[in-house]
């Protein structure tokens, strides 16, 4: 059975907005529209999209904050609005822009606090924040007030104390945000060992498409409310109607490669030129074209970069994408 089951999701909100002196419009934006998936035990799923695409959304539904307004939801079994607090203990939940931990206190007490508010027994507690300290490096920070911590030392911080009752699932929303790149590299470095590990099933929704290519071998995009892609990063690049790039490095300045057929010349610096093609293409036949007719002195291929390829998806009619399963 998944451990995330999403059947047709909805959740409409009624907005009200003043259009004159004493006039009101209502109007009802459809954050979720349908949405339909099923996650695995043990996976490992990014959940992007553009701002307002209805993921938090989403992730307020799958915590039980928000009731849906229709389809059906269910996780670990349990239907989140109805059983909140049960699931509390099931999952765990990081916010990237905002802290669970007690700002006043040291993390150490932020920990007992939930320690005791989850009734976690204690040989089990003690367990798990010894091993969270070590891996996330919090041993000289335990008794630093919040208010004190560092951006990153605070999300460490807070991805501790959303482990230390053994959740099934663990909801990231944006938690690399603001951080620098040894903190990203330490966090991305502890979601893959607590995934390998301890098998924690992990939906992760980001703005940072580094934290999708090295932490997720799935992804959903989600636009409008609705699921555009649900695949892997491969096929998403095909979705996106991405391009690869055959750099060759000539012996010399020549013109423009114009004449290989499958390839579309893109630039030239210097002997080197650029060209694209496909990325559902094989690039073997191209490079032999280039090899027999032209001087080659070496060349790559580079994958295109999964940030065009989502802007292309965002920017054309998403709903003509039909890039998997939750392709509408
Ligand atoms: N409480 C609310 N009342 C009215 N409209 C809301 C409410 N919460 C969200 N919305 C609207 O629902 C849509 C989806 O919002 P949501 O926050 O889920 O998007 P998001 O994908 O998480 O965006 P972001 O990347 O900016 O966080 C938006 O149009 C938003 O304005």
């Amino acid at each position: 059975m998944p451990l995330i089951e999403l059947d047709g999701l909805e959740k409409t909100f009624t907005v009200r907005r003043k259009t004159g002196l004493l006039r009101r419009e209502r109007r009802e934006v459809r954050a979720v529209d349908g949405i339909s998936f099923t996650v695995d035990r043990g996976e490992m799923v990014g959940y992007i999209g553009p701002n307002g695409a209805g993921k938090s959304t989403t992730v307020k539904m799958l915590t039980g904050i928000l009731t849906p307004s229709g389809g059906r939801l269910r996780v670990a079994g349990i239907d989140p609005a109805r059983e909140r607090t049960r699931l509390a203990r099931r999952v765990g939940v990081v916010f990237g822009q905002r802290t669970t931990l007690w700002w006043d206190l040291p993390l150490r007490d932020s920990y007992r606090l939930t320690h005791r508010m989850y009734r976690i027994p204690d040989d089990r507690y003690e367990e798990n924040l010894a091993r969270c300290v070590e891996l996330l490096d919090l041993g000289d920070l335990l008794d630093v007030p919040v208010r004190q911590l560092s951006l990153g030392q605070r999300m460490r911080g807070d991805i501790a104390a959303a482990l230390l009752h053994d959740p099934e699932v663990l909801y990231l929303d944006e938690p690399t945000i603001g951080l620098d790149v040894v903190s990203k590299a330490r966090v991305r470095g502890f979601l893959r060992e607590l995934n390998a590990e301890r098998g924690t099933t992990v939906l992760l929704t980001t703005h940072d498409l580094t934290d999708i290519e090295q932490l997720c071998s799935r992804v959903m995009v989600i636009d409008h409310g609705r699921l555009v892609y649900d695949g892997g990063l491969a096929g998403l690049h095909e979705a996106g109607d991405g391009e690869r790039m055959l750099v060759v490095d000539l012996a010399r300045e020549l013109p423009p490669i114009t004449d290989v057929p499958g390839a579309r010349f893109v630039r030239a610096d210097g002997p080197r030129q650029h060209l694209a093609f496909p990325a559902s293409a094989s690039a073997a036949p191209l490079v032999a074209a280039v090899a027999e007719a032209y001087p080659l002195v070496d060349l790559s291929v580079r994958e295109p970069d999964i940030e065009s390829v989502i802007a292309k998806m965002y920017g054309g009619a998403a709903g003509e994408l039909t890039g998997g399963p939750g392709s509408p």
